[in-house]
């Protein structure tokens, strides 16, 4: 009898629902974008309720172009945008607020005054987590601060708060009787991969830290339950409206940490980098978190039941792809992401002509952790054409790759002699050349680019008993293509030298001017 795990990849670009059978194989998918909301410059929101009507549209295309019977869905996976933040009504189901987004940076000023309180070390030792705008907690104050009614609310334990995966798993799970949190209306979870994004959780001990919600008043009551990543016992079951039947959800985890599992990085010492809206390079530490001193974060890479938790050092960078989005729509000089491979390629050995482009549009993630940088591009000159700029932000995808790199080596102590590569972005030949050339190491894209998804068809499996062991797991990864480095040393060096003389004059940017008339990014 056939036997399939459907996926949930909530990004922050779109939704996609993957259908994976128990060889981990994609049988057949579906994907819609939703809208990016930008209210003011610096702040990202996306709806709720829409990214939830892509979630049930998605899942039920990918079912009806699989052609397979719902039934033979033995479980259901989610994996998601990290730290993106919502807060809902637990009656009615509606949001109260808009879902802040990982990208937006509306509480700079509420984030420098926890900085300026020296809490620094405290957060970090107990998160693993720099202070920065990027992760759910300040957000989460910010909704209860600027609605209407909402602490007390909280208080009341009559709204609750989650992240992407918590949204989707409760409204899945909503009206249903056999769920882990019969009193909240649906299985309110979340976990530890997700957990571990908050600024709220800690990460040795693996409970929420009542000394941080009590510094920032958050309270208690709005958490979900935080549970495995991949469960024998699933969270719920998915509501029998949706797809005709009721399928348990054993898997759970943020997206960059699905795709360390997707690329079967299970051992301590193994690396992937994640080129979607942002990217995302994640290293296997093993079962103990390793704390880093060069602007790299520590997270819970999963905690799947029955084995060890794993950590994993991260590098995040706010935005890759996200550029490419943002040639396509706001300066419309593409119309599809993937010309940028022909026009980059039209530039020859000129490349970028001496241009770069520092995508600060969120400040600067690691290593930087600069949440004032502000977005540039120099070395114009009166011969730059488009195709010079399209291959500066290729090259700026690339050279932020490389800064984590580095990063990840000197902090990490170890050699890293390849890199796995994943994500929409690693379509792009071009780029993943320019990646291999960057770094002077192998890029290895495997034969599925969906790794994230793929991850979070093991957790869901391996939680169902699809799969046995992690082992079965690392048989099913398989490679597309290996990129090789061409560039000289010299040549390598010089461009990269250049790169972070353009990073410096980003840095800082915005505490140099202050706030100009029209850029109102702040929230006192
Ligand atoms: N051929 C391409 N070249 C460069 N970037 C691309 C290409 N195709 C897609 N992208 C970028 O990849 C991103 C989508 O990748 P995906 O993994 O689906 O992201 P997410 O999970 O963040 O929604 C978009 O930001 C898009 O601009
Ligand atoms: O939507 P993605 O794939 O860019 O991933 C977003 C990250 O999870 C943010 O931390």
């Amino acid at each position: 009898m056939p036997r399939y795990i459907l996926v949930v990849d909530q990004g922050t670009t779109g939704t996609r629902a993957v259908l994976y059978d128990n060889e981990g194989r994609i049988i057949n998918y579906s994907y819609r974008e939703h809208r990016q909301i930008y209210p003011r410059p610096g702040w990202v929101e996306h709806d709720p309720l829409e990214i939830w009507r892509n979630t049930v549209y998605v899942m039920k295309d990918a079912v009806k172009l699989s052609e397979i019977d719902p039934s033979d869905i033995v479980s259901v996976g989610i994996t998601n945008q990290r730290e993106t933040t919502i807060v809902w009504d637990k009656a009615t189901g509606k949001p109260i607020y808009n879902a802040i987004v990982w990208q937006d940076t509306r509480t700079i000023n509420y984030c420098k005054s926890l900085i300026e309180k020296g809490l620094s070390k405290f957060v970090h030792e107990k998160t693993g987590l720099t202070i920065s705008t990027y992760f759910s907690a300040s957000k989460i104050k910010w909704i209860l601060d600027n609605i209407p009614g909402a602490r007390d609310r909280a208080e009341h334990g009559e709204i609750l708060f989650g992240t992407i995966d918590t949204w989707i798993i409760w409204n899945m799970t909503r009206g249903t009787r056999d769920h882990l949190t019969p009193d909240r209306g649906g299985a309110h979870v979340i976990d530890y991969s997700n957990a571990s994004r908050t600024m709220l959780f800690d990460i040795v001990n693996h409970r929420w830290s009542i000394e941080l919600l009590e510094k920032m008043r958050i309270p208690y009551e709005i958490l979900p339950v935080v549970v495995p990543s991949s469960s024998r016992k699933p969270y719920g079951y998915m509501n029998k409206d949706i797809l005709g039947e009721e399928i348990p959800i054993h898997g759970d985890l943020g997206d960059q940490q699905a795709a360390l599992v997707g690329q079967t990085c299970f051992r301590r010492g193994e690396m992937k980098s994640t080129y979607g809206t942002g990217t995302f390079m994640l290293l296997n530490t093993g079962d103990k978190p390793v704390h880093s001193s060069k602007g790299l974060l520590t997270t819970i890479g999963y905690v799947f039941e029955g084995y060890d938790p794993v950590y994993a050092l991260e590098g995040s960078v706010a935005i890759s792809g996200a550029a490419i989005q943002w040639l396509r729509d706001n300066l419309r000089i593409i119309r599809d992401p993937s010309e940028t491979e022909k026009l980059a390629g039209k530039t020859g050995e000129i490349g970028s002509g001496g241009v770069y482009f520092v995508p600060a549009f969120s400040g600067l993630y690691a290593p930087y952790w600069d949440m004032t940088a502000r977005g540039l591009i120099i070395g114009l000159t009166r011969y730059t054409r488009i195709e010079h700029i399209v291959h500066a932000v290729l090259e700026a995808i690339a050279y932020q790759v490389r800064d984590v790199y580095e990063a990840m080596i000197k902090d990490a102590g170890i050699v890293i002699n390849m890199l796995k590569v994943d994500g929409g972005a690693t379509k792009n030949n071009y780029l993943m050349q320019l990646q291999a050339n960057i770094l002077g190491i192998p890029v290895l894209r495997p034969r599925n680019i969906e790794t994230t998804s793929l991850g979070a068809a093991f957790a869901a499996g391996l939680g169902a008993g699809l799969w046995r062991n992690i082992d079965e797991l690392r048989k099913l990864w398989v490679l597309d293509k290996e990129f090789k480095p061409i560039w000289s040393k010299e040549k390598r060096e010089k461009l990269y030298s250049g790169w972070r003389s353009a990073v410096k004059r980003a840095m800082k940017w915005l505490d140099e001017v202050g706030e100009l008339p029209g850029s109102g990014a702040y929230w006192e």
